[in-house]
């Protein structure tokens, strides 16, 4: 028979063991989770009452055997049992409280959010801006920021593909959507909340949502998806000067924007427009960041495929800095094919080393102040 004085701190030795198990979508440990509904140890024998925070939850069989082999690492803990239950409404209510942080529900990346919003857009289609968006973020989270990518590039929502997660759904845990993670970055996108196509089959889903619909999509991509505390949050957009962008830029003013484009010059004044938008919704554009440029070749020589030039016309037409030259790379076009992005499988191809230098000028930046409130005080 086992006294108290040896179980209780052994069951304080098997929570500790368990604050280690994190929940892979919220990123959080299960035991701030109230996932632990009880621990107690008798004779070297664990049990654990994990419970859930949904039926069918599809991160259960992992967490449960993070939770066994947790208990299972305690000196003098000899069995595991796991006893699997799911949360009551109330107890997931209590928890979404919790996670929303007491605050009402609301967009989280308001006025006096700390989190650093870039939106990325172009003029036109296929310069590669959702590429580099995908690996400008997990080149950031790669740096150790907490970032969240949202997919509103609601015609040509590809950065679930890029990522390697194409076909993940959120989980929906009460009101709150937790996104799916991806290389370090929670990831949000409009192909997530598609009808899937049966296995196999591919998707032709064609989104052809009117302004009002985008509007609120992209509003309830701000409010219900939690993200948690976000260093950075990126933003996909469609290309050009559409609803979504002008969504963006009420719901988002202190985004900053970056604009991509190709070397071609005559890409310039169309990419041109899509700058000259944003800042009519109020938005601040700090640069152009050119994709394709010039490939290297053995002998020496450069191809410049697209020509050269239009990353400078742009900037000097919308006059802002061009913050990085993104070279044309095998490796890139390859990793989004495959969804192992390039940033993370061959750091050192020339066009990774660009991204990740233009993460580090991102990650340096301060936030944007546009629609911010801020603390003045008028001296007598
Ligand atoms: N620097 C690069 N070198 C080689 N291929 C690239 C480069 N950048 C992007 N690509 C490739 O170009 C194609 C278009 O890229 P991507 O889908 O990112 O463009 P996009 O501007 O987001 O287009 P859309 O807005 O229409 O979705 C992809 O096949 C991608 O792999």
């Amino acid at each position: 028979m086992t006294s108290r004085s040896v179980t209780e701190p052994l069951e304080a030795a098997v929570l500790t063991a368990l604050s280690r198990v994190i929940d892979p979508e919220i990123r959080r440990p299960v035991t701030e989770l109230d996932m632990i509904g009880g621990v107690t140890v008798a004779d070297g024998a664990a049990h654990v009452d994990l419970k859930l925070t949904i039926v069918g939850c599809p991160a259960a069989d992992r967490i449960e055997r993070d939770v066994r082999a947790a208990a299972a690492s305690v000196d003098g803990v000899t069995a595991v049992s796991v006893d699997v239950s799911v949360m009551t409404r109330e107890e997931r209510d209590a928890l979404t409280a919790r996670l929303r942080g007491g605050r009402p529900r609301e967009h989280q990346f308001g006025p006096d959010s700390l989190t650093k919003v870039f939106a990325v857009t172009s003029g036109k289609g296929g310069v590669g801006k959702s590429t580099l968006t995908a690996n400008l973020a997990v080149s950031l989270a790669a740096k150790g920021l907490a970032v969240g990518l949202v997919d509103a590039d609601v015609f040509g929502f590809s950065i679930p593909g890029i990522l390697g997660i194409e076909g993940a759904v959120p989980t929906r845990v009460g009101e709150l959507i937790l996104p799916p993670v991806a290389h370090g970055v929670k990831v949000v996108s409009i192909g997530m909340f598609l009808p899937q196509p049966a296995p196999g089959a591919p998707r032709n889903t064609a989104v052809s949502w009117r302004g009002p619909m985008l509007h609120r999509t992209v509003q309830q991509f701000l409010t219900d998806v939690w993200f948690g505390d976000l260093d950075v949050l990126l933003l996909d957009l469609p290309p050009g000067t559409g609803d979504v962008a002008i969504s963006v830029g009420q719901l988002l003013p202190q985004a900053q924007v970056l604009v991509v484009t190709t070397p071609q010059t005559a890409a310039a004044e169309v990419a041109e427009r899509s700058g000259i938008a944003a800042r009519q919704t109020g938005q601040t554009v700090i640069g152009v960041v050119e994709n394709m440029a010039g490939l290297p070749q053995a002998d020496g020589t450069v191809l410049e495929l697209f020509g050269s030039g239009g990353g400078e016309e742009l900037a000097r037409r919308l006059d802002v800095p061009v913050l990085a030259s993104v070279p044309l790379s095998v490796d890139l076009r390859r990793g989004g094919d495959t969804g192992a992005p390039v940033v993370l499988t061959t750091p050192d191809d020339p066009a990774a080393v660009a991204i990740d230098a233009l993460a580090d000028t991102l990650a340096t930046r301060a936030r944007g102040l546009a629609g911010r409130h801020l603390a003045m005080r008028i001296n007598p």
